[in-house]
C-alpha cells in the first residue's frame, strides 16, 4: 500500500478541469429534484413529509426532497445498527479498510460529480467544493491506513510464562451528527472513522445539505460496505435529535455544529438513562472566532492576502474563517487599506460560474443572522466595506470589513459564521496575543511575522488548537495539520490526525499464563 499522500487540488486554469467541472453538473442535473430515502439496513424509506432542499444560490431551483426520520425511523435504524455491529465488530480490520480505499477510488473518479454537487446544494464555488471533496477523499485514505496501523494494538511490558496483550476495540452504535459547511468532507470523514474502527452508524447530516450526504452512503455501498453499518437517518434535529443522542443504546455521538447544539449535546449525552449500561462519549467539533495577528515585523502583502483568503472564502462560513485581524498599531492602516482593496476586487455570484470568488450565504436564517450582525458591528466600529446582501433570487451577502473594534465588542467575540471580518488595533504584539485569546473559543489563529522571538512566544501563548505561521488560518489538510481546537472549539479532537480513531474505541487489555 502506497504511504498517505493527500489528494491535489483542482487546477482549473486548465481548460480539460474546467469542461470536466461543467460536465459534473451535467451529471447533477440528471437528478436534481430527486426523491431522497432514508436508509436502513439497506432498505430505502420513503416518507411522506420531506425536506425541500433548495439551492442556496436560486432557491428556485429544488435538489432534492429528502425524506424526514420520524422517531420510530431512528428506533428501527438503532436497532438494525445493534444488530449489525455484532459482526461488523468483528470483521477484519484490513477488510474495513479496504472498503475505505475503494470509496475513495470512487470518489476520485466522481468528483467533478460531487463538486458540482456542493457548488449546487451548499452554493460552494469551484475552488472550495473542490476542497471539500478532495478533503473526504484524504479522510478515506489517512482513516483506512489508520486502522490498519492500530489493528495489533500495542506493545506493553512482557513477563515470562505471561502474553500480555493490549489491543483496540469497537465500541458500539455511534450517532454521527454533521454539518452543512463541510458537507461532504466531514459528514464523510466523521461516519468512516466511526465505521471503520468497526462501529455502527446512525448518520444524520445537516437538513440543508442531505443530498449529498446520500450520495456519498450510495457510495459507500457500492464500495462494499455492508447493509446497517451506516444507516441513513436524514431529518428534523427537533424531531429526532434529542431522541437519537438520548437512546440508551447510542455508545458514542460524534457531532460537528455549533457551540450551541454541541453543548446541548454534551449535557444530555451526560445523562444515563433507563437502560443505559455506559456512559456515552461525545466528540465534539464546534465552533469558532478566529484570528489573524499581524506583527509591525511582517510581510504586509502577505498579511493582506492571507485575511481575506481566510475570511472571504466560501463567505466565511468555516470554522476555521479568519473573523478578526488584531493588527499592531504601526501597520495598522496599511494593513486594513490593503486589505479593504483587496475585497474590493472579489466577485460575488452565483458559484456555478467559475469566476465568482463567493457564493450565497447557506440560507435566510444564516443571511439574516450575519445582517443583524452588520447592524450590531455599525454601533461597535467604522463599517468600512460592504454590509449590504441581496436575497431577490439566493442570500448573498457582500464582503464586510469593520474597523477600530474594542477587543470585547460582540462582533469580535460571537460567531458571526458569515463574511464579515472586524479590525482592532494592539499596541504591541503581547497585547495583540492577549485580544487573540480573549475569546470562548480556541479553534485556528495564525501569525504574520518575521520575527522568530514573537513567533515562538506565539507557539506558547496563542491558545487555539491549529496555529499557523506566515500564512491563513483556514484549510488544514487531513494528516498534515490535525483539526481540532480548544475550550468551546469542542472536546479537542483532532479530526485527521493520529489519536482521532482512537476516540471511537477502547483499550483491551488480555493476558494469558502459560
Ligand atoms: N470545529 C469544527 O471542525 C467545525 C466544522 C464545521 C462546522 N463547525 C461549526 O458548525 C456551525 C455551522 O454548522 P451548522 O449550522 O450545521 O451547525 P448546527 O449546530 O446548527 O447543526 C449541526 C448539526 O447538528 C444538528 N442538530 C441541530 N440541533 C440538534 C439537536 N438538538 N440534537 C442533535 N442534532 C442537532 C443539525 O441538524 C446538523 O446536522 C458553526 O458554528 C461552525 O463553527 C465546526
Ligand atoms: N477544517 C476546515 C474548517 C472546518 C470548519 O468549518 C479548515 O481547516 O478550514
Amino acid at each position: 500500500m502506497i504511504p498517505y499522500k493527500h489528494e491535489p487540488l483542482t487546477d482549473f486554469s486548465n481548460e480539460e478541469n474546467r469542461q470536466a467541472y461543467e460536465q459534473g453538473f451535467k451529471v447533477v442535473k440528471e437528478y436534481l429534484g430527486q426523491e431522497i430515502p432514508l436508509i436502513i439496513g439497506g432498505e430505502r424509506i420513503y416518507t411522506e413529509d420531506k425536506m425541500e432542499n433548495f439551492n442556496p444560490s436560486d432557491r428556485e431551483e429544488m435538489i432534492g426532497y429528502v425524506s424526514k426520520a420520524t422517531q420510530e425511523h431512528a428506533e428501527k435504524a438503532m436497532q438494525v445498527a445493534q444488530e449489525t455491529f455484532k459482526t461488523w465488530r468483528k470483521v477484519n480490520p484490513e477488510v474495513r479498510a479496504d472498503i475505505l480505499f475503494r470509496a475513495a477510488a470512487i470518489a476520485r473518479r466522481r468528483k467533478f460529480e460531487l463538486s458540482a454537487l456542493l457548488s449546487k446544494e451548499a452554493g460552494k464555488p469551484w475552488p472550495e467544493a473542490d476542497a471539500d471533496v478532495a478533503e473526504g477523499i484524504d479522510f478515506l485514505e489517512y482513516y483506512g491506513r489508520q486502522m490498519i496501523a492500530m489493528k495489533d494494538g500495542v506493545p506493553i511490558a512482557q513477563r515470562p510464562g505471561e502474553d500480555n496483550r493490549f489491543n483496540y476495540i469497537p465500541l458500539g452504535v455511534g450517532v454521527v451528527i454533521s454539518p452543512w459547511n463541510f458537507a461532504f468532507a466531514i459528514m464523510a470523514g466523521t461516519a468512516v472513522a466511526a465505521a471503520v474502527t468497526g462501529n455502527t452508524v446512525l448518520l444524520k447530516p445537516a437538513s440543508n445539505t442531505s443530498v449529498i450526504a446520500y450520495k456519498f452512503v450510495e457510495l459507500m455501498e457500492q464500495a462494499g460496505l455492508p447493509a446497517g453499518v451506516i444507516n441513513f437517518v436524514p431529518g428534523s434535529s427537533r424531531d429526532i435529535g434529542d431522541y437519537l443522542v438520548d437512546h440508551p443504546k447510542t455508545r458514542f455521538v460524534s457531532f460537528t455544529g455549533s457551540r450551541e447544539v454541541g453543548v446541548r449535546i454534551f449535557e444530555r449525552a451526560a445523562k444515563v438513562q433507563e437502560g443505559q449500561i455506559w456512559l456515552k462519549r461525545v466528540i465534539a467539533e464546534m465552533g469558532g472566532k478566529d484570528t489573524i495577528v499581524v506583527d509591525s515585523d511582517a510581510d504586509l502583502e502577505l498579511a493582506a492576502q492571507s485575511i481575506v483568503k481566510s475570511a472571504f472564502g466560501f463567505s466565511g462560513q468555516k470554522c476555521s474563517a479568519c473573523s478578526r485581524a488584531v493588527v499592531v498599531s504601526d501597520v495598522y492602516d496599511q494593513v486594513l487599506d490593503r486589505v479593504t482593496e483587496l475585497t474590493k476586487e472579489l466577485t460575488v455570484g452565483n458559484p456555478e460560474d467559475y469566476n465568482n470568488f463567493m457564493g450565497p450565504v447557506i440560507d435566510k436564517g444564516s443571511y439574516d443572522k450575519i445582517l443583524n450582525y452588520v447592524e450590531v458591528g455599525k454601533e461597535e466600529g467604522r463599517l468600512v466595506l460592504g454590509g449590504t446582501g441581496d436575497d431577490s433570487k439566493g442570500y448573498f451577502i457582500n464582503p464586510t470589513i469593520f474597523a477600530d473594534l474594542d477587543p470585547e465588542a460582540r462582533i469580535m467575540k460571537e460567531e458571526i459564521f458569515g463574511p464579515v471580518v472586524a479590525f482592532a488595533k494592539a499596541k504591541d504584539f503581547d497585547e495583540a496575543i492577549d485580544i487573540a485569546n480573549n475569546t470562548d473559543y480556541g479553534l485556528t489563529g495564525a501569525v504574520i511575522s518575521n520575527n522568530r522571538f514573537h513567533l515562538e512566544k506565539a507557539r506558547e501563548d496563542f491558545h487555539v488548537g491549529n496555529l499557523y505561521f506566515n500564512r491563513g488560518c483556514t484549510a488544514a489538510v487531513v494528516g498534515y495539520q490535525p483539526f481540532g481546537g480548544f475550550n468551546m472549539s469542542g472536546t479537542d479532537s483532532k479530526a485527521g490526525g493520529p489519536d482521532y480513531l482512537a476516540l471511537h474505541m477502547q483499550a483491551k487489555t488480555v493476558s494469558e499464563m502459560h
